[in-house]
Protein backbone atom coordinates (compact mmCIF):
# COMPACT_ATOMS: atom_id res chain seq x y z
CA UNK A 1 0.00 0.00 0.00
CA UNK A 2 1.29 3.52 -0.69
CA UNK A 3 1.04 5.52 2.39
CA UNK A 4 -0.55 8.51 1.55
CA UNK A 5 0.46 11.36 4.39
CA UNK A 6 -0.37 14.74 5.18
CA UNK A 7 1.37 18.17 4.34
CA UNK A 8 2.55 17.93 7.87
CA UNK A 9 3.51 14.98 7.78
CA UNK A 10 5.30 15.54 4.77
CA UNK A 11 7.31 18.45 6.01
CA UNK A 12 8.30 16.04 8.96
CA UNK A 13 9.57 13.31 6.59
CA UNK A 14 11.68 16.26 4.46
CA UNK A 15 13.46 17.11 7.51
CA UNK A 16 14.02 13.58 8.91
CA UNK A 17 15.20 12.66 5.40
CA UNK A 18 17.68 15.41 5.67
CA UNK A 19 18.73 14.65 9.37
CA UNK A 20 18.91 11.04 8.99
CA UNK A 21 20.59 10.18 5.35
CA UNK A 22 21.96 12.73 6.03
CA UNK A 23 21.37 15.14 2.77
CA UNK A 24 21.62 18.93 2.27
CA UNK A 25 18.00 20.25 2.21
CA UNK A 26 19.42 21.94 -1.07
CA UNK A 27 21.08 18.25 -2.76
CA UNK A 28 17.50 16.80 -1.85
CA UNK A 29 16.17 19.47 -3.27
CA UNK A 30 18.24 19.13 -6.55
CA UNK A 31 17.17 15.59 -6.15
CA UNK A 32 13.75 16.57 -6.64
CA UNK A 33 14.33 18.75 -9.61
CA UNK A 34 16.40 15.90 -11.34
CA UNK A 35 13.41 13.82 -10.99
CA UNK A 36 10.90 16.19 -12.52
CA UNK A 37 13.31 16.83 -15.04
CA UNK A 38 13.67 13.26 -16.21
CA UNK A 39 10.06 12.93 -16.23
CA UNK A 40 9.72 16.03 -18.26
CA UNK A 41 12.62 15.26 -20.99
CA UNK A 42 11.44 11.69 -21.76
CA UNK A 43 8.02 13.56 -22.89
CA UNK A 44 8.56 17.05 -24.40
CA UNK A 45 11.64 17.51 -26.76
CA UNK A 46 13.95 20.92 -27.09
CA UNK A 47 11.63 22.87 -29.84
CA UNK A 48 9.35 23.43 -26.91
CA UNK A 49 9.43 27.36 -25.58
CA UNK A 50 9.36 26.76 -21.02
CA UNK A 51 8.03 29.70 -18.63
CA UNK A 52 8.68 28.51 -15.43
CA UNK A 53 6.54 30.74 -12.90
CA UNK A 54 8.22 30.29 -9.43
CA UNK A 55 7.11 31.87 -5.67
CA UNK A 56 10.06 31.79 -3.55
CA UNK A 57 9.44 28.77 -0.97
CA UNK A 58 10.90 25.20 -1.81
CA UNK A 59 8.67 24.89 -4.98
CA UNK A 60 9.81 28.07 -5.87
CA UNK A 61 13.41 26.68 -5.27
CA UNK A 62 12.68 23.84 -7.61
CA UNK A 63 11.28 25.51 -10.59
CA UNK A 64 14.65 27.64 -10.77
CA UNK A 65 16.46 24.15 -10.53
CA UNK A 66 14.33 22.88 -13.00
CA UNK A 67 14.91 25.94 -14.99
CA UNK A 68 18.58 25.05 -14.18
CA UNK A 69 19.28 21.53 -15.35
CA UNK A 70 16.23 21.84 -18.06
CA UNK A 71 18.54 24.82 -19.56
CA UNK A 72 21.72 22.29 -18.93
CA UNK A 73 19.52 20.09 -21.42
CA UNK A 74 19.22 23.18 -24.39
CA UNK A 75 15.50 23.85 -23.64
CA UNK A 76 14.59 26.97 -24.10
CA UNK A 77 13.66 28.31 -20.71
CA UNK A 78 12.22 31.72 -18.95
CA UNK A 79 11.64 32.10 -15.51
CA UNK A 80 9.28 34.27 -14.07
CA UNK A 81 9.10 34.89 -10.09
CA UNK A 82 6.74 36.23 -7.90
CA UNK A 83 7.76 37.51 -5.02
CA UNK A 84 6.26 36.80 -1.52
CA UNK A 85 6.90 37.82 1.88
CA UNK A 86 10.11 35.35 2.76
CA UNK A 87 12.50 33.12 0.54
CA UNK A 88 13.62 30.19 1.54
CA UNK A 89 17.11 29.47 1.65
CA UNK A 90 16.95 26.83 -1.11
CA UNK A 91 15.49 29.02 -2.90
CA UNK A 92 18.47 31.88 -2.69
CA UNK A 93 21.03 29.38 -3.23
CA UNK A 94 19.06 28.53 -6.99
CA UNK A 95 18.29 31.71 -7.99
CA UNK A 96 22.09 32.24 -7.71
CA UNK A 97 22.75 29.26 -9.35
CA UNK A 98 20.86 30.36 -11.96
CA UNK A 99 22.70 33.58 -12.42
CA UNK A 100 23.71 34.16 -15.70
CA UNK A 101 22.34 31.13 -17.28
CA UNK A 102 18.46 31.51 -17.74
CA UNK A 103 16.41 34.85 -17.95
CA UNK A 104 14.56 35.45 -14.58
CA UNK A 105 12.03 37.87 -15.08
CA UNK A 106 10.55 39.59 -11.35
CA UNK A 107 7.15 39.59 -11.76
CA UNK A 108 5.13 43.47 -10.48
CA UNK A 109 2.29 43.34 -12.61
CA UNK A 110 0.46 41.24 -14.97
CA UNK A 111 -0.54 42.02 -18.84
CA UNK A 112 -2.57 39.73 -20.60
CA UNK A 113 -0.24 38.57 -22.84
CA UNK A 114 2.46 37.79 -20.00
CA UNK A 115 2.72 34.01 -21.09
CA UNK A 116 0.84 33.34 -24.50
CA UNK A 117 4.17 32.82 -26.08
CA UNK A 118 5.21 29.41 -24.50
CA UNK A 119 4.38 25.92 -25.46
CA UNK A 120 4.55 24.87 -22.03
CA UNK A 121 3.75 26.26 -18.42
CA UNK A 122 5.52 24.71 -15.71
CA UNK A 123 3.27 25.96 -11.85
CA UNK A 124 6.11 26.17 -9.20
CA UNK A 125 4.41 29.11 -7.36
CA UNK A 126 3.24 26.64 -4.45
CA UNK A 127 3.66 23.37 -3.47
CA UNK A 128 2.93 21.57 -0.26
CA UNK A 129 3.55 24.88 1.96
CA UNK A 130 0.36 26.03 0.52
CA UNK A 131 -1.57 28.08 3.93
CA UNK A 132 -4.29 30.11 2.43
CA UNK A 133 -5.82 30.77 -0.61
CA UNK A 134 -3.92 32.65 -3.33
CA UNK A 135 -4.18 36.49 -3.41
CA UNK A 136 -3.03 39.54 -5.52
CA UNK A 137 -0.35 38.90 -7.88
CA UNK A 138 -0.31 35.16 -7.35
CA UNK A 139 -4.09 34.67 -7.99
CA UNK A 140 -3.36 36.84 -11.35
CA UNK A 141 -0.76 34.83 -12.31
CA UNK A 142 -2.33 31.53 -12.07
CA UNK A 143 -5.64 33.03 -13.52
CA UNK A 144 -3.72 34.05 -16.36
CA UNK A 145 -1.36 30.65 -17.05
CA UNK A 146 -5.11 28.71 -16.68
CA UNK A 147 -6.28 30.65 -19.84
CA UNK A 148 -3.41 30.08 -21.90
CA UNK A 149 -3.11 27.49 -24.69
CA UNK A 150 0.20 25.79 -23.29
CA UNK A 151 0.93 22.16 -21.73
CA UNK A 152 0.51 23.08 -18.01
CA UNK A 153 2.47 21.17 -15.68
CA UNK A 154 2.71 21.13 -11.83
CA UNK A 155 5.71 20.74 -9.79
CA UNK A 156 4.59 18.88 -6.58
CA UNK A 157 1.07 19.98 -6.33
CA UNK A 158 -1.09 22.84 -8.60
CA UNK A 159 -0.75 25.76 -6.97
CA UNK A 160 -3.45 26.73 -5.13
CA UNK A 161 -4.64 23.22 -4.45
CA UNK A 162 -4.28 22.06 -0.72
CA UNK A 163 -3.25 18.53 -0.65
CA UNK A 164 -5.65 17.65 2.35
CA UNK A 165 -8.24 20.30 3.00
CA UNK A 166 -10.84 22.22 1.07
CA UNK A 167 -9.13 24.59 -1.58
CA UNK A 168 -10.97 28.12 -2.39
CA UNK A 169 -9.04 30.69 -4.59
CA UNK A 170 -8.04 30.27 -7.70
CA UNK A 171 -6.42 27.07 -8.32
CA UNK A 172 -3.89 26.14 -11.24
CA UNK A 173 -5.33 23.56 -13.73
CA UNK A 174 -2.69 21.48 -14.49
CA UNK A 175 -2.39 18.96 -17.88
CA UNK A 176 -0.28 17.14 -15.58
CA UNK A 177 1.35 17.26 -12.23
CA UNK A 178 4.50 15.20 -11.18
CA UNK A 179 4.45 14.87 -7.56
CA UNK A 180 6.85 14.15 -5.06
CA UNK A 181 6.92 10.47 -3.61
CA UNK A 182 3.51 10.05 -3.11
CA UNK A 183 -0.08 11.06 -3.87
CA UNK A 184 -1.88 13.65 -2.06
CA UNK A 185 -5.31 12.77 -1.05
CA UNK A 186 -6.58 15.77 -2.43
CA UNK A 187 -5.48 14.01 -5.91
CA UNK A 188 -7.99 11.49 -5.42
CA UNK A 189 -11.30 13.11 -5.57
CA UNK A 190 -13.09 13.57 -8.48
CA UNK A 191 -13.79 17.42 -8.27
CA UNK A 192 -9.56 17.81 -8.29
CA UNK A 193 -9.26 16.22 -11.18
CA UNK A 194 -9.75 19.28 -13.33
CA UNK A 195 -6.79 20.93 -11.16
CA UNK A 196 -4.03 18.07 -11.25
CA UNK A 197 -5.00 17.01 -14.69
CA UNK A 198 -3.11 13.23 -15.28
CA UNK A 199 -0.85 12.95 -12.00
CA UNK A 200 2.24 10.64 -11.07
CA UNK A 201 4.59 10.20 -8.66
CA UNK A 202 8.63 10.23 -8.91
CA UNK A 203 10.67 9.04 -6.12
CA UNK A 204 12.78 11.09 -4.37
CA UNK A 205 14.24 8.93 -1.94
CA UNK A 206 12.50 9.88 0.82
CA UNK A 207 12.91 7.99 3.96
CA UNK A 208 10.76 4.91 3.81
CA UNK A 209 11.21 3.57 7.31
CA UNK A 210 10.26 6.73 8.06
CA UNK A 211 6.85 6.86 5.86
CA UNK A 212 5.86 3.62 7.01
CA UNK A 213 5.99 4.59 10.76
CA UNK A 214 3.71 7.54 9.82
CA UNK A 215 -0.31 7.32 11.24
CA UNK A 216 -2.75 7.59 7.97
CA UNK A 217 -5.89 6.80 7.79
CA UNK A 218 -5.30 6.69 3.54
CA UNK A 219 -3.89 3.85 1.28
CA UNK A 220 -3.29 4.02 -2.57
CA UNK A 221 -3.59 0.64 -3.87
CA UNK A 222 -0.69 -1.09 -6.28
CA UNK A 223 -0.39 -4.25 -7.96
CA UNK A 224 1.61 -5.65 -5.41
CA UNK A 225 -0.84 -5.63 -2.61
CA UNK A 226 -3.21 -7.52 -4.71
CA UNK A 227 -0.44 -9.83 -5.29
CA UNK A 228 -0.08 -10.34 -2.10
CA UNK A 229 -3.81 -10.65 -1.25
CA UNK A 230 -4.55 -13.42 -3.52
CA UNK A 231 -4.40 -17.15 -2.90
CA UNK A 232 -2.66 -19.93 -5.17
CA UNK A 233 -4.75 -22.69 -5.97
CA UNK A 234 -3.82 -26.27 -4.59
CA UNK A 235 -3.39 -29.15 -6.46
CA UNK A 236 -5.81 -30.95 -3.38
CA UNK A 237 -8.41 -28.26 -4.01
CA UNK A 238 -12.15 -28.56 -4.60
CA UNK A 239 -14.79 -26.94 -5.73
CA UNK A 240 -16.04 -26.63 -2.31
CA UNK A 241 -12.60 -25.12 -1.37
CA UNK A 242 -14.26 -22.20 -3.39
CA UNK A 243 -17.59 -21.31 -1.35
CA UNK A 244 -20.81 -21.94 -2.87
CA UNK A 245 -22.39 -18.76 -3.61
CA UNK A 246 -26.06 -17.58 -3.99
CA UNK A 247 -27.17 -14.44 -6.07
CA UNK A 248 -29.96 -12.81 -6.10
CA UNK A 249 -30.56 -10.47 -8.98
CA UNK A 250 -32.59 -9.96 -11.76
CA UNK A 251 -36.60 -9.24 -12.30
CA UNK A 252 -38.67 -8.69 -15.92
CA UNK A 253 -36.44 -6.44 -18.08
CA UNK A 254 -33.34 -6.92 -16.20
CA UNK A 255 -32.16 -10.21 -16.53
CA UNK A 256 -29.09 -8.92 -18.22
CA UNK A 257 -27.92 -7.17 -14.99
CA UNK A 258 -28.19 -10.59 -12.91
CA UNK A 259 -27.04 -12.45 -16.05
CA UNK A 260 -24.02 -9.87 -16.29
CA UNK A 261 -23.32 -10.25 -12.25
CA UNK A 262 -23.60 -13.57 -12.04
CA UNK A 263 -20.87 -14.69 -14.99
CA UNK A 264 -18.42 -12.47 -13.04
CA UNK A 265 -19.30 -14.48 -9.87
CA UNK A 266 -17.75 -17.19 -12.01
CA UNK A 267 -15.05 -15.87 -13.43
CA UNK A 268 -14.02 -14.39 -9.90
CA UNK A 269 -13.38 -18.30 -9.52
CA UNK A 270 -16.68 -19.13 -7.11
CA UNK A 271 -16.25 -22.90 -6.77
CA UNK A 272 -20.58 -23.20 -7.02
CA UNK A 273 -22.58 -20.48 -7.79
CA UNK A 274 -26.87 -20.84 -7.39
CA UNK A 275 -28.74 -18.00 -8.95
CA UNK A 276 -32.19 -17.14 -7.75
CA UNK A 277 -34.52 -15.36 -10.57
CA UNK A 278 -37.42 -14.74 -10.99
CA UNK A 279 -39.41 -17.08 -12.74
CA UNK A 280 -39.40 -15.00 -16.07
CA UNK A 281 -35.58 -15.15 -16.31
CA UNK A 282 -35.15 -19.16 -16.06
CA UNK A 283 -34.74 -19.77 -19.46
CA UNK A 284 -32.58 -17.03 -20.42
CA UNK A 285 -30.55 -17.75 -17.20
CA UNK A 286 -29.92 -21.92 -17.94
CA UNK A 287 -29.42 -21.11 -21.72
CA UNK A 288 -27.16 -18.36 -21.24
CA UNK A 289 -24.61 -19.04 -17.98
CA UNK A 290 -24.84 -23.38 -17.88
CA UNK A 291 -22.33 -22.79 -15.25
CA UNK A 292 -25.06 -21.54 -12.30
CA UNK A 293 -27.64 -23.79 -10.58
CA UNK A 294 -30.80 -21.68 -11.19
CA UNK A 295 -33.37 -21.19 -7.92
CA UNK A 296 -36.54 -19.53 -9.68
CA UNK A 297 -39.03 -17.51 -7.36
CA UNK A 298 -42.35 -18.53 -7.27
CA UNK A 299 -43.59 -14.51 -9.02
CA UNK A 300 -42.91 -14.08 -12.51
CA UNK A 301 -41.79 -10.46 -12.67
CA UNK A 302 -39.26 -10.35 -10.05
CA UNK A 303 -38.19 -11.54 -6.11
CA UNK A 304 -40.81 -12.28 -3.46
CA UNK A 305 -38.95 -15.42 -1.43
CA UNK A 306 -35.43 -16.62 -0.61
CA UNK A 307 -34.20 -19.72 -0.82
CA UNK A 308 -32.96 -21.93 2.20
CA UNK A 309 -29.78 -20.61 3.05
CA UNK A 310 -28.08 -23.19 4.48
CA UNK A 311 -25.55 -24.07 1.81
CA UNK A 312 -24.62 -21.03 1.30
CA UNK A 313 -21.30 -19.44 1.92
CA UNK A 314 -22.36 -16.04 0.75
CA UNK A 315 -24.76 -13.86 -0.76
CA UNK A 316 -25.10 -10.97 -3.64
CA UNK A 317 -27.70 -9.04 -4.40
CA UNK A 318 -29.14 -6.16 -5.38
CA UNK A 319 -28.70 -6.24 -9.83
CA UNK A 320 -31.52 -6.00 -11.61
CA UNK A 321 -33.72 -6.44 -8.43
CA UNK A 322 -36.61 -4.02 -8.70
CA UNK A 323 -38.24 -2.03 -5.60
CA UNK A 324 -41.19 -4.19 -5.61
CA UNK A 325 -43.17 -4.40 -2.58
CA UNK A 326 -42.68 -8.10 -2.27
CA UNK A 327 -39.05 -8.49 -3.01
CA UNK A 328 -38.47 -5.65 -0.32
CA UNK A 329 -40.12 -8.34 1.87
CA UNK A 330 -38.14 -11.09 0.53
CA UNK A 331 -34.75 -8.67 1.10
CA UNK A 332 -35.86 -8.19 4.71
CA UNK A 333 -35.93 -11.84 5.39
CA UNK A 334 -32.51 -11.96 3.76
CA UNK A 335 -30.96 -9.82 6.10
CA UNK A 336 -33.12 -11.51 8.88
CA UNK A 337 -32.05 -15.23 7.96
CA UNK A 338 -28.30 -15.31 6.50
CA UNK A 339 -26.02 -14.25 9.34
CA UNK A 340 -22.77 -13.97 6.41
CA UNK A 341 -21.66 -11.40 5.15
CA UNK A 342 -23.53 -9.88 2.28
CA UNK A 343 -22.33 -8.00 -1.10
CA UNK A 344 -25.19 -5.14 -1.79
CA UNK A 345 -25.24 -3.14 -4.51
CA UNK A 346 -27.96 -0.96 -7.05
CA UNK A 347 -31.88 -2.10 -5.44
CA UNK A 348 -30.44 -3.44 -2.48
CA UNK A 349 -29.08 0.16 -1.88
CA UNK A 350 -31.97 2.13 -2.83
CA UNK A 351 -34.24 -0.50 -0.82
CA UNK A 352 -32.01 0.22 2.19
CA UNK A 353 -32.14 3.97 1.84
CA UNK A 354 -36.11 3.97 1.40
CA UNK A 355 -36.15 1.11 4.40
CA UNK A 356 -33.62 2.88 6.81
CA UNK A 357 -34.92 0.64 9.80
CA UNK A 358 -33.07 -2.46 7.31
CA UNK A 359 -29.98 -0.93 7.74
CA UNK A 360 -29.54 -2.58 11.68
CA UNK A 361 -29.88 -5.56 10.15
CA UNK A 362 -27.09 -5.84 7.68
CA UNK A 363 -24.72 -8.63 9.14
CA UNK A 364 -20.95 -7.44 10.17
CA UNK A 365 -18.22 -7.45 7.41
CA UNK A 366 -20.72 -7.20 4.66
CA UNK A 367 -19.97 -4.92 1.62
CA UNK A 368 -21.88 -2.20 0.26
CA UNK A 369 -21.07 -1.00 -3.43
CA UNK A 370 -23.09 2.32 -3.87
CA UNK A 371 -22.36 4.65 -6.78
CA UNK A 372 -22.54 8.23 -5.63
CA UNK A 373 -26.03 8.66 -6.35
CA UNK A 374 -26.84 5.56 -4.33
CA UNK A 375 -24.43 7.00 -1.55
CA UNK A 376 -26.52 10.46 -1.39
CA UNK A 377 -29.73 8.50 -1.00
CA UNK A 378 -28.28 6.71 2.11
CA UNK A 379 -26.31 9.24 3.64
CA UNK A 380 -27.44 12.66 2.53
CA UNK A 381 -26.22 15.17 0.77
CA UNK A 382 -22.46 16.74 1.23
CA UNK A 383 -20.98 19.99 0.36
CA UNK A 384 -17.54 18.74 -0.40
CA UNK A 385 -15.19 15.65 -1.32
CA UNK A 386 -13.53 15.85 2.15
CA UNK A 387 -17.05 16.11 3.89
CA UNK A 388 -18.21 12.97 1.50
CA UNK A 389 -15.39 11.18 2.75
CA UNK A 390 -16.27 10.79 5.99
CA UNK A 391 -19.68 10.12 5.55
CA UNK A 392 -18.51 6.93 3.89
CA UNK A 393 -15.79 6.53 6.78
CA UNK A 394 -18.99 6.63 9.65
CA UNK A 395 -20.99 4.44 7.92
CA UNK A 396 -18.93 1.68 7.19
CA UNK A 397 -17.86 2.30 11.17
CA UNK A 398 -21.69 2.10 11.85
CA UNK A 399 -22.62 -0.62 9.77
CA UNK A 400 -19.22 -2.67 10.64
CA UNK A 401 -19.17 -3.45 7.29
CA UNK A 402 -17.19 -2.50 4.00
CA UNK A 403 -18.54 0.84 1.86
CA UNK A 404 -17.40 0.79 -1.48
CA UNK A 405 -17.76 4.44 -2.94
CA UNK A 406 -17.71 3.60 -6.64
CA UNK A 407 -16.24 6.43 -9.08
CA UNK A 408 -12.84 7.56 -10.55
CA UNK A 409 -9.87 6.23 -7.43
CA UNK A 410 -12.98 4.65 -5.86
CA UNK A 411 -12.55 4.41 -2.07
CA UNK A 412 -12.89 1.84 0.15
CA UNK A 413 -14.10 2.38 3.53
CA UNK A 414 -12.90 -0.41 6.45
CA UNK A 415 -14.93 -0.40 9.52
CA UNK A 416 -11.81 0.53 11.48
CA UNK A 417 -11.69 3.59 9.63
CA UNK A 418 -9.33 3.62 6.79
CA UNK A 419 -9.58 4.12 3.27
CA UNK A 420 -8.09 2.68 0.94
CA UNK A 421 -8.11 4.65 -3.01
CA UNK A 422 -8.13 2.36 -6.24
CA UNK A 423 -5.27 3.25 -8.84
CA UNK A 424 -7.03 1.01 -11.74
CA UNK A 425 -9.96 1.68 -13.86
CA UNK A 426 -10.44 4.54 -16.95
CA UNK A 427 -13.87 6.15 -17.81
CA UNK A 428 -14.55 3.69 -20.77
CA UNK A 429 -16.35 2.24 -17.58
CA UNK A 430 -18.67 4.74 -16.99
CA UNK A 431 -21.42 2.49 -19.03
CA UNK A 432 -24.44 0.64 -17.65
CA UNK A 433 -23.84 -2.93 -16.26
CA UNK A 434 -20.52 -2.63 -14.90
CA UNK A 435 -21.50 -2.16 -11.64
CA UNK A 436 -23.25 -5.04 -11.69
CA UNK A 437 -19.98 -7.08 -12.62
CA UNK A 438 -18.22 -5.50 -9.61
CA UNK A 439 -21.07 -7.11 -7.28
CA UNK A 440 -20.29 -10.73 -9.17
CA UNK A 441 -16.63 -10.13 -8.69
CA UNK A 442 -16.89 -9.49 -5.07
CA UNK A 443 -19.56 -12.13 -4.46
CA UNK A 444 -17.01 -14.13 -5.89
CA UNK A 445 -13.90 -13.66 -4.58
CA UNK A 446 -15.30 -13.27 -0.75
CA UNK A 447 -17.29 -17.03 -1.21
CA UNK A 448 -13.67 -18.00 -1.34
CA UNK A 449 -12.83 -17.20 1.93
CA UNK A 450 -11.10 -13.74 1.27
CA UNK A 451 -11.84 -10.87 4.52
CA UNK A 452 -14.31 -8.38 3.38
CA UNK A 453 -11.41 -6.03 3.39
CA UNK A 454 -9.64 -7.95 0.96
CA UNK A 455 -12.54 -8.79 -1.07
CA UNK A 456 -13.07 -4.76 -1.63
CA UNK A 457 -9.54 -4.08 -2.23
CA UNK A 458 -8.80 -6.83 -4.77
CA UNK A 459 -12.15 -7.13 -6.37
CA UNK A 460 -11.95 -3.38 -7.28
CA UNK A 461 -8.59 -3.51 -8.44
CA UNK A 462 -9.18 -6.44 -10.51
CA UNK A 463 -12.58 -5.07 -12.30
CA UNK A 464 -10.71 -1.58 -12.92
CA UNK A 465 -7.54 -3.79 -14.25
CA UNK A 466 -9.95 -5.54 -16.78
CA UNK A 467 -10.97 -2.28 -17.42
CA UNK A 468 -8.16 -1.20 -18.55
CA UNK A 469 -6.99 -4.01 -20.48
CA UNK A 470 -10.47 -4.14 -22.29
CA UNK A 471 -9.64 -0.60 -23.13
CA UNK A 472 -6.73 -0.89 -24.43
CA UNK A 473 -8.04 -3.68 -26.72
CA UNK A 474 -11.50 -2.89 -27.40
CA UNK A 475 -11.11 1.28 -26.79
CA UNK A 476 -12.35 3.04 -24.03
CA UNK A 477 -15.39 4.31 -26.08
CA UNK A 478 -16.72 0.88 -27.02
CA UNK A 479 -16.00 -0.99 -23.89
CA UNK A 480 -19.01 -2.34 -22.93
CA UNK A 481 -19.53 -4.14 -19.02
CA UNK A 482 -19.42 -7.66 -20.68
CA UNK A 483 -15.88 -6.87 -21.85
CA UNK A 484 -15.01 -6.39 -18.04
CA UNK A 485 -16.15 -10.08 -17.85
CA UNK A 486 -13.94 -11.48 -20.35
CA UNK A 487 -10.54 -9.85 -19.46
CA UNK A 488 -11.24 -10.70 -15.99
CA UNK A 489 -9.05 -13.73 -17.01
CA UNK A 490 -6.10 -11.63 -18.04
CA UNK A 491 -6.37 -9.42 -15.30
CA UNK A 492 -5.96 -11.97 -12.87
CA UNK A 493 -2.88 -14.12 -14.67
CA UNK A 494 -1.49 -10.10 -15.13
CA UNK A 495 -1.49 -10.57 -11.13
CA UNK A 496 -0.77 -14.09 -10.44
CA UNK A 497 1.88 -14.34 -13.50
CA UNK A 498 3.73 -11.41 -11.78
CA UNK A 499 3.90 -13.23 -8.56
CA UNK A 500 6.16 -15.66 -10.17
CA UNK A 501 8.49 -13.23 -11.02
N1 LIG B 1 13.60 19.94 1.48
C1 LIG B 1 12.33 19.85 1.32
O1 LIG B 1 11.64 20.04 2.27
C2 LIG B 1 11.80 19.58 -0.02
C3 LIG B 1 10.77 20.37 -0.49
N2 LIG B 1 10.37 20.28 -1.76
C4 LIG B 1 9.44 21.29 -2.32
O2 LIG B 1 9.07 22.23 -1.36
C5 LIG B 1 7.67 22.42 -1.40
C6 LIG B 1 7.23 22.95 -0.08
O3 LIG B 1 7.93 24.13 0.13
P1 LIG B 1 7.59 25.22 1.21
O4 LIG B 1 7.27 24.54 2.49
O5 LIG B 1 8.69 26.19 1.21
O6 LIG B 1 6.27 25.87 0.71
P2 LIG B 1 5.76 26.37 -0.70
O7 LIG B 1 6.88 26.59 -1.62
O8 LIG B 1 4.69 25.45 -1.10
O9 LIG B 1 5.11 27.76 -0.30
C7 LIG B 1 5.96 28.86 0.06
C8 LIG B 1 5.50 29.66 1.24
O10 LIG B 1 4.44 30.50 0.87
C9 LIG B 1 3.71 30.93 1.99
N3 LIG B 1 2.32 30.87 1.63
C10 LIG B 1 1.42 29.88 1.85
N4 LIG B 1 0.22 30.17 1.30
C11 LIG B 1 0.38 31.40 0.72
C12 LIG B 1 -0.49 32.24 -0.02
N5 LIG B 1 -1.73 31.88 -0.30
N6 LIG B 1 -0.02 33.41 -0.47
C13 LIG B 1 1.25 33.78 -0.24
N7 LIG B 1 2.12 33.02 0.45
C14 LIG B 1 1.69 31.84 0.92
C15 LIG B 1 4.06 29.98 3.10
O11 LIG B 1 4.75 30.71 4.08
C16 LIG B 1 4.93 28.91 2.43
O12 LIG B 1 5.93 28.47 3.26
C17 LIG B 1 7.12 21.11 -1.84
O13 LIG B 1 5.84 21.21 -2.39
C18 LIG B 1 8.16 20.69 -2.85
O14 LIG B 1 7.87 21.28 -4.09
C19 LIG B 1 11.12 19.48 -2.68
O15 LIG B 1 12.17 20.25 -3.13
C20 LIG B 1 11.60 18.23 -2.04
C21 LIG B 1 12.42 18.53 -0.85
K1 LIG C 1 3.20 23.96 -7.84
Amino acid sequence: MIRILSSQQIKALDAYTIQHEPIASIDLMERACRAFVNWFTERFDGRNTIAIVCGTGNNGGDGLGIARMLQEWSYSVKVFVIRGSSETEDFKVNLERLRGKVEVVEITSLDETIFSEYDVLIDAIFGSGLTRPPEGLFAQAIHLMNKSVAVRIAVDIPSGLLADKVSKGEIFKADFTVTFQMPKLAFLFPSNHSFTGTWCTVDIGLNKSFIKEQQTSYYYIAAKDIRKILKPRSKFDHKGTYGHALLMAGSYGKMGAALLSGRAVLRAGVGLLTMHVPECGYVILQSSIPEAMASIDEHIHFITAIPELDKYTVVGTGPGLGQDKLTVKAFRKLLEDFRKPVVLDADALNILSDNRELLLLIPAGSILTPHPKEFERLVGKWSDDFERLDKQKSLAKQLKSVVVLKGANTSIASPEGAVYFNSTGNPGMATGGTGDVLTGILTGLLAQGYSSLDTAIAGVYLHGLSGDIAARERSMVSLIASDIIEFLPAAFKKIMHEQKV
